[in-house]
């Protein structure tokens, strides 16, 4: 029988704490840059939370980014997918808008999970107290700083939101779980990997997470494509999808 010391949330955010800090040492060190440096930093922190995990939960299986995929999982009730370096891009850029994503699906449902900025210097888990927070009355709305999509500039204008350029859909979630931001709508691609963590916090917090058709989000597919997502306060999510229906 494995061990379970610590519980799966707080295993999440010890190996994504840990993850990260491996990875702020390798971008200190300044031995690489530029696309190197994502490359490194995605290898290793994929290598230490692989070994973590299965030291850990030896009876679980695992979907990761950096990782190949037998699609065994897709029998098992209990995955880990993790994204060791997501926003690895701005990582290798020397900006703070990147995560490490360590989440768990119990039965294709986004139960638990951790999302670590450690640029940031903070970390956010599915198992932690959440403040309350008012929102204000123009919505502030975070999307891709590389690659808005279409759906979320209608939105910002259907609700006069500002719009927030960021890098990383786990530092964008997060702004939405701390109160920086109400919405983070993505569209045109993205995996499982991607947003099963930050999905994990959002409902963890008592946001709103879905698809941009209302749909539940779904894991540990068999093609771990999830091409959308809407992470929003509660009370906006039917006033967003009424404006993404009628587009
Ligand atoms: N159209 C698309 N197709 C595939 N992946 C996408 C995508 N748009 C965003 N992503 C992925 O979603 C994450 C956040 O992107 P963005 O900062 O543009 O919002 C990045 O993950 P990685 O950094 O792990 O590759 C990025 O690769
Ligand atoms: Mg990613």
């Amino acid at each position: 029988m494995e061990s379970r010391s610590v519980n799966d949330a707080e295993l999440a955010r010890d190996i994504a704490e840990e993850a990260g800090r491996l990875l702020l040492a390798i971008r200190a060190e300044g031995r690489e840059d530029g696309k190197a440096l994502g490359v490194r930093g995605d290898h290793e922190a994929n290598a230490l939370i692989l070994a973590r995990l299965a030291a850990a939960r030896p009876g679980d299986a695992i979907l990761s980014e950096e990782a190949g995929d037998d699609r065994v999982r897709c029998a098992c009730p209990r995955v880990w997918i993790v994204d060791p370096l997501d926003g690895t891009r701005e990582y290798s850029e020397g900006r703070d808008d990147w995560a490490v994503h360590v989440a768990l699906a119990v039965d294709r449902v986004p139960l638990i999970g951790a999302v670590a900025l450690p640029a940031q210097g903070v970390t956010f888990d599915s198992g932690q107290q959440f403040a309350t927070i008012e929102t204000p009355r123009r919505p502030r709305m975070v999307v891709s700083r590389t690659r808005p999509p279409e759906a979320a500039l209608t939105v910002a204008r259907a609700l006069d939101a500002e719009l927030i350029p960021m890098g990383s859909a786990g530092a964008k979630a997060m702004a939405v779980v701390d109160g920086r931001a109400d919405i983070y709508l993505h569209a045109g691609g993205q995996y499982e990997w991607d947003n099963c963590a930050p999905a994990a916090v959002a409902i963890a917090a008592g946001l709103s997470a879905t698809r941009l058709d209302g749909a539940a989000l779904v894991y540990n597919c068999e093609d771990p494509m999830l091409p959308d997502l809407l992470i929003c306060r509660a009370e906006l999510r039917d006033v967003v999808l009424a404006i993404l229906a009628g587009t």
